[in-house]
């Protein structure tokens, strides 16, 4: 099917990873060398729900996440909401997330194979990480006005914060794998 139809089920686990992005947000922003861009842990949720959702689920868990937030809820990290923020200089990274989402949840789940640790850390580096600094830089240098390249440059302090992510997802969803497969629910 192209595009799946949800259970009630699902709408449940929909909802509990929109309040998982929002849970990690409330460590709040990091802002280093004046970026306008925050080091947020909401980009490890973006991986977690594609891991663990799978692509539809995952990338419909960040789209209801990004409503609320759209709606003037405070849930991005430092409490920040509203329709200004999808303008702002992060806007390509909130769209990021949600086909990152997508993407972490196809590599993941490829051809409806279970999770493994090899493919959930790869799923989180291409959808979490190449996916999401592929619309989220040009974007942000869009709006600052900034050169690509020297936006490009500004990224790379991204980077580690986000590889230590993609380590902690990786653990996480193959624990969780472990623990309790029926959040996955592989179909
Ligand atoms: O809160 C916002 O306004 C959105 C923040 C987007 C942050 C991006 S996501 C990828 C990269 N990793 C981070 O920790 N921050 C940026």
């Amino acid at each position: 099917m192209l595009v799946e139809r949800f259970e009630t089920r699902d709408v449940a686990r929909i909802v509990v990873f929109a309040a998982i992005m929002a849970v990690l947000g409330l460590p709040g922003a990091v802002t280093l060398f004046g970026g306008a861009v925050p080091i947020t842990l909401q980009s490890m949720g973006a991986m977690l729900a594609g891991a663990v959702l799978g692509p539809w689920r995952g990338a419909t868990s960040i789209i209801v996440f990004l409503v609320l937030t759209f709606a003037g809820l405070p849930l991005l990290s430092g409490g920040r909401g509203g329709a200004g923020v999808f303008v702002g200089p992060s806007a390509g990274y909130l769209a990021g997330w949600v086909l990152g989402a997508f993407v972490v949840g196809v590599i993941v789940r490829f051809r409806g194979r279970p999770p493994v640790w090899w493919r959930t850390a790869l799923g989180c580096l291409v959808g979490g990480m190449a996916v999401v600094y592929a619309i989220g830089v040009p974007v942000q240098a869009a709006v600052t006005h900034l050169p690509l390249g020297k936006t490009v440059l500004s990224a790379l302090v991204f980077v580690p914060g986000d590889l230590l992510k993609v380590v902690f997802a990786t653990i996480v969803t193959m624990a969780l794998w472990r623990a309790y497969p029926r959040a996955f629910e592989l179909k």
